[in-house]
């Protein structure tokens, strides 16, 4: 078994080459379109969706089939074509060019795949069965999303906004670490649940720092 390890990545302007434009490619194509990188698909044809993105000039397609050097400048690969052979080909420039490559018709061809995905705003829930049940990964992703409510955006904008406040203001690092250790044990998760949450006010987070920096 291959032991995978997650990362989250920031492709936000980043060259991100698609190879193949059916099904399997567009549901990789629209989170990265979200993600803000820049897509290029290399396919013969596109699927509905994938067309209207070409058209709106939100990716640019290469309207012909996979030729070796389509891969120069790119961040991340994904080679998504229905036929194998083009899309080893596609993994095998990607390795030399040493650029993490997704084979979606036999993961093992590639080095990273993909997993389920559930987002709240800044939280994300990754869930991956290692290639043994795509379908499951599905499954289980909408399970643990079952179990984190709407709740989870807001508290995550709050504990962002304290702990930028934290890092801008406390130049100590023994007493930034406590601040920022100290920010999981807040009640608020319980406070926007219960309706009491009161957004903090600039003289509130002062008098939580205040109040915290010692041990
Ligand atoms: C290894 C991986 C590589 C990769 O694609 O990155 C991979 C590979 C393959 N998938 C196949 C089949 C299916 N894939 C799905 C669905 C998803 N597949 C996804 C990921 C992954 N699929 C990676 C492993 C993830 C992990 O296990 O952690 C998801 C989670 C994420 C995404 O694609 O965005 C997305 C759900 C998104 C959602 O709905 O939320 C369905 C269900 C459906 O279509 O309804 C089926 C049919 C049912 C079934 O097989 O379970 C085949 C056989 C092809 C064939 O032979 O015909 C291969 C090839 C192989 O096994 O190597
Ligand atoms: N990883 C995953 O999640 C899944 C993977 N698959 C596998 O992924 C592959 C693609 O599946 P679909 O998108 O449903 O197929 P599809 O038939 O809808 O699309 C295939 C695409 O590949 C393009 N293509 C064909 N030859 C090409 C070439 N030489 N260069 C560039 N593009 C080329 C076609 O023009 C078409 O746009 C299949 O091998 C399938 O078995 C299938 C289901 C899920």
């Amino acid at each position: 078994m291959v032991n995978y390890i997650p990362v989250m990545l920031d492709l936000q302007d980043q060259r991100v080459v698609v190879i193949g434009g059916g099904a399997v490619a567009e549901r990789k194509v629209g989170p990265l379109l979200e993600a803000g990188a820049a897509v290029t698909v290399v396919s013969p044809s596109l699927t509905e969706r994938l067309s209207e993105f070409a058209e709106k000039g939100m990716l640019i397609w290469i309207s012909r089939p996979y030729a070796p050097g389509d891969l120069e400048g790119a961040f991340l690969v994904y080679a998504a074509s229905s036929d194998l052979a083009v899309n080893e080909a596609a993994a095998r420039e990607a390795k030399a060019l040493g650029l993490p490559v997704n084979v979606a018709s036999h993961a093992e061809a590639g080095n990273f795949i993909t997993p389920g995905v559930f987002r709240r705003g800044r939280l994300t829930v990754a869930v991956s069965t290692s290639g043994a049940g795509p379908g499951v990964a599905a499954k289980i992703t909408e399970q643990v999303a079952d179990m984190l409510g709407e709740e989870y955006e807001p508290y995550l904008d709050f504990l962002h906004a304290l702990r930028v406040e934290i890092k801008r203001q406390e130049p100590s690092a023994a007493v930034r670490a406590r601040l920022l250790r100290k920010l999981a044990h807040l009640d608020v998760l319980y406070e926007i649940r219960q309706g009491t949450f009161k957004e903090w006010s600039p003289e509130t987070v002062q008098v939580w720092i205040a109040a915290n920096r010692e041990a």
